[in-house]
């Protein structure tokens, strides 16, 4: 058991701390979570301020609080310049450093970070290692799942699932690295040992504001990442085919591990054949070279087998591992997924969400499809509204129509996010709005024809649809078989 001063030995920011020293049983940054012996921390929230809820935590038998003003309650209060720093590092004593006792691979870029840490805890599991997994679908401690909010949790749930891998004798932990979590803090105090850089593109700017505030997030993981000197084996995992590296290796105190298809780098992808069956490459790294097959898709899938395979060399995994694991995976959820419903023609579920990603995605199909492109696209209400009239005009250019929807309209008229994608296109191009997705995705497939492709993008692995405050059930893959099969039927 902890107590409270166990706690507050590492708050070097100007804190002013109580002569008590309860014991601390749990910690907790909701009070509706709150339990006897409980420690609070009240963190300023964009949508309340934790510091209201206080008076709640001390009712239901909180032993202390972390705040960042005085309260009007009669357990200690720690009063810190920064409730979100200081949870940090006390979570990190609490659940007793956790990520000291795993290795801690952490993936950050705007694109590949799911598939990517997939790609990794598949080669590492081949590897005999005992994984645990944090990122946008699920979090995972060998393969029970379990759900979550974020791509990244806040610091407090983030150690606690730490202390829980650790527990479950994990050995390694992979996780997806947001921006978001970079900039808030939410990965402080973590340790991480192998640190992966995908590539920088659009994404969150309206969180960021600029594409160099942006990149500044994503180097954090970089400059954290420490260095090899205690020891403990770091490394950073760069794509030196994206401009940003240069930066992040600036940043970054480890030795770097760099990987490419046209940058010459230490880990190089050469002859590189991409086909519908799948991908294979010459894998060229300092360690000897392997012949890789994979079944994976498109140019950006060999980026991200590059970046899982960095990242398990600098784990110390052997080639033939590495070579052996890429060959058995099958794909990932949600990401470039086929709907196969007995129908003539291609449908590909995909999460692409970002114009990067529905160009490389659209980009792929051009080069195979033998038939039409339709692809229907939307964008997320809430999130970045520059990426909306980009993303329109990418669907136009390399589909032969292309079908407006709403993607997870959240809070935002669904219309006026309609009418910005529209911005970014001109009348005579060939598309067609309707802002049903369940329509936009009959009208496609009540049109294909044999040999055609549908890319339905955005929502991936996505179960549900957000709008306004409601989360309706809603899987592009079940939507699409539905109309696939409904349509079937008509036409017999
Ligand atoms: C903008 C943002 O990052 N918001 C995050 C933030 O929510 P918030 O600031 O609105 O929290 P709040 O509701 O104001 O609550 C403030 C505090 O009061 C507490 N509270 C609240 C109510 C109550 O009754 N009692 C109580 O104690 C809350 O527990 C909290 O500690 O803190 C929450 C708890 O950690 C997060 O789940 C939430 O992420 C939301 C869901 C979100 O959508 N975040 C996105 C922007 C995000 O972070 N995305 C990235 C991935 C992006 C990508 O790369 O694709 C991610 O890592 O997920
Ligand atoms: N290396 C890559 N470069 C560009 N696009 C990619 C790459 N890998 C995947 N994509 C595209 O991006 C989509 C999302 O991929 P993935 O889920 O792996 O990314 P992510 O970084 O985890 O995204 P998020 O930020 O939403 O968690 C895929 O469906 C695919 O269209
Ligand atoms: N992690 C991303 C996911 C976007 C997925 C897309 N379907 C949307 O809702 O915009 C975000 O929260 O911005
Ligand atoms: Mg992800």
């Amino acid at each position: 058991m902890k107590k409270l001063k166990d706690l507050t030995s590492h708050l070097l920011d100007e804190k002013i701390i109580p002569n008590e020293n309860p014991s601390i049983t749990s910690i907790h940054m909701d009070s509706r979570e709150v339990k006897k012996g409980g420690l609070f921390f009240c963190i300023r929230g964009y949508t309340v301020d934790g510091h209201q809820f206080a008076e709640q935590a001390e009712k239901q038998g909180a032993s202390a609080i972390v705040a960042e003003e005085k309260l009007n309650v009669s357990i200690p209060v720690v009063l810190v310049k920064d409730s979100k720093r200081a949870m940090a590092i006390m979570a990190n004593m609490f659940f007793d450093h956790p990520t000291t006792k795993f290795r801690l691979i952490g993936i950050t870029g705007t694109n590949g970070k799911t598939t990517t840490s997939h790609l990794v805890v598949t080669i590492l599991q081949e590897d005999k290692r005992n994984t645990g997994l944090i990122g946008t679908m699920y979090t995972k401690i060998g393969a029970k799942k379990a759900e979550t909010k974020n791509t990244t949790p806040e610091s407090l749930p983030l150690q606690e699932l730490f202390s829980e891998m650790a527990s479950s004798q994990v050995d390694s932990c992979v996780m997806e690295v947001s921006s978001h979590a970079l900039d808030l803090g939410r990965v402080r105090g973590s340790d991480f040992n192998t640190a992966v850089f995908t590539n920088l593109t659009k994404d969150h700017l309206d969180y960021h504001q600029t594409m160099e505030a942006y990149k500044q997030a994503k180097g954090l993981l970089f400059s954290q990442l420490g260095n090899t000197y205690d020891g403990e084996r770091k490394t950073a995992v760069l794509n030196a085919d994206d401009a940003a590296s240069e930066d992040f290796e600036k940043m970054c105190a480890a030795p770097v591990l760099t990987y490419g298809i046209d940058q010459t780098s230490d880990i190089q992808a050469l002859d590189v054949n991409i086909s519908p069956a799948g991908t294979t490459f010459t894998l060229v790294t300092p360690w000897g070279e392997r012949e890789i097959e994979l079944s994976l898709i498109g140019r950006f899938s060999v980026y991200n087998a590059l970046a899982a395979a960095g990242a398990c060399l600098a784990e110390g995994v052997g080639l033939d591992t590495i070579k052996n694991a890429l060959s058995k995976v099958s794909g990932v959820a949600g990401r470039f997924e086929p709907v196969d419903a007995g129908q003539p023609y291609a449908v590909i579920v995909d999460y692409a969400h970002t114009p990067d990603s529905l160009e490389n995605v659209l980009q792929t199909l051009q080069d195979m499809a033998n038939g039409s492109i339709y692809v229907i696209a939307g964008c997320g209400g809430d999130r970045d509204a520059s990426k909306r009239p980009e993303m329109a005009k990418i669907a136009v250019r390399y589909s032969h129509h292309a079908i407006f929807t709403s993607d997870n309209p959240r809070n935002e008229d669904p219309k006026q996010i309609l009418d910005q994608m529209v911005s970014g296109v001109q009348q005579k191009d060939d598309y067609t709005v309707i802002a049903d997705r369940r329509e936009a995705i009959r009208y496609a497939v009540e049109r294909a024809n044999d040999n055609d492709v549908i890319l339905i993008a955005g929502k991936g692995h996505e179960t549900y649809q957000v709008i306004g405050e409601n989360v309706l059930d809603f899987d592009d893959r079940k939507e699409a078989e539905k109309a696939i099969i409904d349509i079937k039927q008509g036409r017999q």
